[in-house]
Formats: structure tokens, sequence, C-alpha cells
């Protein structure tokens, strides 16, 4: 299968924009009505093809305001002279949004109440979840405390760890062999071996884990490995200048990060991108917290995989389970969705600042996660759940 011929169009973009109001990239790109079909692996995706290039876009503002919305603000709490410190209009506005997207901790007896008799499974995203967002990506480390926590939730319940990252970087990160893996963003998911899920998968295969255990193996843009591997040494190679770039091989996906890079030369960042994908009519371009994300145009994201995950794990169309979903980011919201359309457990969203999502509760930042978490064991523990 040739991937890269029969196109006239260069860059193709985000089919599911989450909030087009947020100026993420994918809501920027104008398109001709004309549709391109990808294929791989059984996942037909049809997407719109790009009239031009992007050039224009990343020319106009709309670009760079999405790059810089992208990460939440730093919070300055001010001084008042009557109070020790006055409610900033950051804490008014975060307040008022809590009302829509209640505290997950605040709302934990509701929580419970609901899980009662259920069987929860749990769904965590590695970077600003459970690990805090840092400058470098290399280092982004869970704690020892987090691990612990997790590694008890486990014990309670099935848990998959579902990430951007390469499945084999996140494992590094986790470091946990009682949990479930999906990385490059759900296209690499080592689960539980399920028959009926290896039929039903063309691209599912029966594997070993490294320690051993029996595994199945679902890669279903492995077709894309070689064109993504010639598109990240074409980014490295593009943006090897541009002081604080860095390019991050995520296995199924590639990350050109930008939050390093000095404000004026975002446009930099993005036109190179651009000049790169124009030739590939088969990746699209997604946007996340200080990051562009590269990725084939197939049919399959983070709600694909807890859906996948489910049935792998046996637990799909059952009233007693309960998914629960934890993430930062807007490739988390297609879980979100996921849960939220079949009306089957909740969403959490991880976020410091008012923002629109298809979740359910939030979660302030990754020491909410833990305390969270924490409050799941211990409900377990006296045997309330
Ligand atoms: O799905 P996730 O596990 O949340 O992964 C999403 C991306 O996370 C990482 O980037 C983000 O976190 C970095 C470390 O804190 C931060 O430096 C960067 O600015 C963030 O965008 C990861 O490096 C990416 O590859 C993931 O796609």
């Amino acid at each position: 299968m040739d991937l890269k011929s029969n196109h006239t169009a260069p860059v193709l973009t985000d089919p599911a924009p989450i909030n087009k109001s947020r100026l993420g990239v994918s809501s920027m790109l104008p398109y001709s009505r004309t549709a391109a079909t990808a294929y791989s692996a059984g996942l037909f995706l049809t997407i719109p093809r790009k009239k031009t290039g992007i050039l224009d876009d990343v020319r106009s503002s709309s670009w760079l305001d999405a790059m810089k919305s992208s990460s939440p603000p730093h919070k300055i709490k001010t001084k008042d002279v009557n109070n020790d410190y006055a409610l900033s209009d950051a804490d008014v506005a975060y307040n008022t949004w809590l009302v829509k997207y209640p505290s997950a901790i605040a709302s934990f007896e509701q929580i419970a109440n609901h899980a009662k008799g259920k069987r929860i499974a749990l769904f965590l995203d590695y970077d600003g979840t459970l690990s805090p967002i840092v400058d470098n990506p290399d280092c982004a480390f869970m704690s020892d405390a987090m691990r612990a926590v997790v590694k008890k939730v486990a014990k309670y319940f099935p848990t998959a760890i579902i990430s951007g990252r390469s499945r084999d970087k996140v494992y590094d990160f986790v470091g946990l062999t009682e949990l479930y893996y999906a990385g490059s963003h759900g296209m690499d998911i080592m689960g539980p071996v399920r028959q009926s899920i290896s039929g039903d998968h063309p691209n599912c295969i029966r594997s070993t884990a490294e320690q051993g255990k029996e595994v199945n193996l679902f890669q279903p843009a492995v077709a894309f490995l070689p064109m993504i591997d010639e598109v990240f040494r074409s980014l490295v190679e593009i943006t090897k200048d541009i002081i604080g770039a860095k390019v991050e091989n995520n296995k199924f996906c590639v990350s050109v990060h930008y939050r390093n890079v000095d404000e004026k030369n975002w446009n930099v960042v993005a036109q190179c991108v651009n000049d790169v994908l124009k030739d590939y009519p088969h990746l699209r371009l997604t946007h996340g917290r200080k990051v562009l994300e590269v990725r084939p145009v197939i049919d399959w994201d983070k709600g694909k995989a807890v859906t996948f995950l489910l049935e792998s794990l046996g637990l799909s169309n059952c009233d007693d389970v309960l998914p629960i979903y934890v993430g930062d980011d807007r490739t988390d919201e297609d879980a979100f969705k996921v849960l939220r359309e079949g009306n089957q457990g909740y969403g959490i969203l991880v976020s410091s600042e008012p923002k629109e999502s298809k979740a359910v509760y939030s979660l302030r930042d990754p020491s909410e996660v833990m305390e969270f978490l924490k409050s799941l064991v211990a409900c377990k523990n006296s045997s309330a759940l």
C-alpha cells in the first residue's frame, strides 16, 4: 500500500475538534469538499482534503493563538490589604466552572454511591495526570507516592494507562507490571488476552510481555510505521536550528514540542511542521499542551482504545461496570465522549483552568488525582465499594 500516493492536498487535520472556540490548530484549517480515504488494518477514515497548504494559516494569528492557549497560565495571587489573599479573577472563574464540572474529591461520596455493587475499570492518562507538566518531556517522572497509589488501585480495579507517549516510554515511567498500557494515543495497546478480540481485529496478535505474561498486542496503525519514522527524521532535521524545539518519536505519532521555544519563534515551528507534512496526506496534526502532534489518519483514538480495553477485559456491555477515565489533554476528550455517550462511567478532567469538556467531574492537578485514587483505595479497603 502506498500511503503517499494519489494526492493533491498537503496537510490533514483533526476531524473532530473538541472546541473550536479554543482555537485548536485543527479548527483553523480550511478544506475543500474533496475527501481522501486512508486505510490501515481495516480502519477506514474519510478525511477532508485540503486545497492549499497551511502556510497562510501559519502566518495568520489563529495558529499562534492556538499555540499560546495550549497550556494553563501561571496563577498570580494578589495580596489584599484586608484579606490575606483576595480571590483573583482566575479563581472566581475556576470556582464558577466547578459548578459545571464538580470536583471528583468533593463529589467522592456521590461517585462511591454510584459505584456500589459495580466493578470499576480505571483508565489513566500519564502526562499532566500522573506526572506534573515539566519543561523537559524526558524528565516527566511520576513520584514514588503516586506510583504506590496506582499500584494499590490496580490491585482492586483493572487499570490501564492511555498515553500519547510510546508504550515503551510510558511503561518506563510508570514501571508497574500489573497495569495495561496503551501508547501512541491508543494506537499501541498491550491488553489482556481474549480470543474474540483477536478474531475481530486483524492487527491484534498474541504476544508475550517482558514479564512473561501472555498479552494481546493491538497496533492498528502498523502500516504507518515507516512513514512516521521518516517524518520524525525530517522534523528533527528541519527544526534543528530552532532553540528549544524538541521532536519526540512516539512510535505511531510524533510530538513537536515548542514549550521551550521563544514565543516569537512559534510561527517558525508551525511553518516547519507544515513544510514537512505537506507531502504526507495520510498524516494529520493535532494540538496538545505546547506540542504539535503528528499522527496517522486512522479512525482510532483514546476513546476507541477504552472501548477496546473494556472488551478485552470482558467488561463491555455490562450494567455492573463503571469505567472511570482521568485525563488532562485534548486527546482524552475522545475517551470522555465515549463514556458520556455510552452513558457509562465518568470522565474526570484534570485542569487548573476552566475548559469545555465532555468530562463529568474535574480535578485540579496530579496531586488531586493522587488524593482521588487514595480515596478509591480507602473506600475499597473499608468494603464500602
Ligand atoms: O497522553 P499523555 O500521556 O498526556 O501525553 C501527551 C503528551 O505528553 C507529553 O508532553 C506534555 O508533557 C511534557 C512533560 O511534562 C511537557 O514538557 C510537554 O510540553 C507536554 O505537551 C509528551 O512529551 C508527548 O509526547 C505526549 O504526546
